[in-house]
C-alpha cells in the first residue's frame, strides 16, 4: 500500500486482523465503506497470494466493483444461501457491539448479509468506539412513495421515545437526492444519544414505508479496532482486551 495516514493505517490494521480470520473455503460477506475498502485490497492481496478458494457476496454495488476490479469473483448473496463471515466497517461500536451504520448508505444490504452469516466482524478505527450510540446521525432508508407521512411517522415516535426534535435530513449526494442501491432514500436522524436503543428500533420498524434503519443490535460478534501504529484492540460484547 502507498502511504497512509494515520487515519488510514488504523483501519489498514483493523482489515488486516480481520482478513487474518479467512480460512480457505469460506463464504464471506464484504462489508461496504471506506474501512472495508482496506478489508477488500487485503483479502485480494491474500487470495493472489494464497489462492483461497472463497465465495464471496458484496453488500454494496460499490464493493462489488472493487472486489471484481481486484480479481475476486463476487456472487448474489441467494447464490451462495448463507455465509460464514461477514466482514464490515460500522459508524459507531456501543460497549455492548450495538452499530450505527449506513454512513455510505449501505445499512440495508449490510443487514440483510450480516443477518445470513454465522459471524458478523467489525472494521474500525478508534474513533468509532462510543460509550453510546447516537452522536453519529441515525440513517433510516425509506421508500419514496408517500415520504412525507413516513417521516411524520417517525417524528411521533421519536417524539414518544422523547428523543431529539432536531429535524431529520433527506440525504443529499454531490447537490443530488441520495438513492440507495435499492433506490430509495435515506432520512438522517440527529438523536445525539439513543437511550433506549431496542425501543427505537422496534418502532421503525414497525413504521410502514421505512425499509431497515441503521441499528445493528445484537448482531456483531467482534469488532476489530486498528490504531495508526498497526496495534488492534479486539472488542467482544461488554469486554475489551488487548
Ligand atoms: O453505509 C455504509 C456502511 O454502513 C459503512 O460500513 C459505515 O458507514 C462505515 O464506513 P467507514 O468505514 O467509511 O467509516
Amino acid at each position: 500500500m502507498p502511504d497512509l495516514s494515520p487515519a488510514e493505517a488504523a483501519k489498514d490494521a483493523a482489515a488486516r486482523a480481520a482478513i487474518a480470520l479467512v480460512q480457505d473455503g469460506m463464504r464471506l460477506g464484504l462489508g461496504t465503506g471506506s474501512t472495508a475498502v482496506f478489508m477488500v485490497h487485503r483479502l485480494a492481496e491474500r487470495v493472489r497470494a494464497e489462492g483461497l478458494r472463497l465465495r464471496c457476496a458484496a453488500t454494496s454495488r460499490a464493493t462489488c466493483d472493487l472486489a471484481e476490479s481486484l480479481g475476486l469473483r463476487i456472487e448474489e448473496l441467494d447464490e451462495i444461501g448463507w455465509l460464514d463471515l461477514t466482514i464490515d466497517g460500522a459508524d459507531e461500536i456501543d460497549p455492548d457491539l450495538n452499530l450505527i451504520k449506513g454512513g455510505g448508505g449501505a445499512h440495508l444490504r449490510e443487514k440483510i448479509t450480516a443477518a445470513a452469516s454465522d459471524r458478523m466482524v467489525v472494521v474500525a478505527d478508534p474513533t468509532k468506539v462510543v460509550e453510546q450510540l447516537g452522536a453519529f446521525h441515525l440513517p433510516v432508508e425509506v421508500i419514496p412513495f408517500g415520504m412525507q407521512t413516513t417521516r411524520t411517522h417517525i417524528q411521533r415516535l421519536l417524539d414518544s421515545l422523547e428523543l431529539s426534535r432536531r429535524p431529520m435530513l433527506l440525504r443529499q449526494r454531490d447537490g443530488q437526492l441520495f438513492r440507495t442501491d435499492e433506490g430509495n432514500v435515506i432520512l438522517d436522524l440527529s438523536l445525539e444519544a439513543i437511550p433506549e436503543c431496542e425501543a427505537l428500533a422496534a418502532g421503525l420498524s414497525a413504521i410502514p414505508g421505512v425499509v431497515e434503519h441503521g441499528l445493528f443490535l445484537g448482531m456483531c460478534d467482534l469488532a476489530l479496532i486498528g490504531s495508526p501504529d498497526g496495534r488492534v484492540i479486539e472488542m467482544t460484547a461488554a469486554q475489551v482486551a488487548e
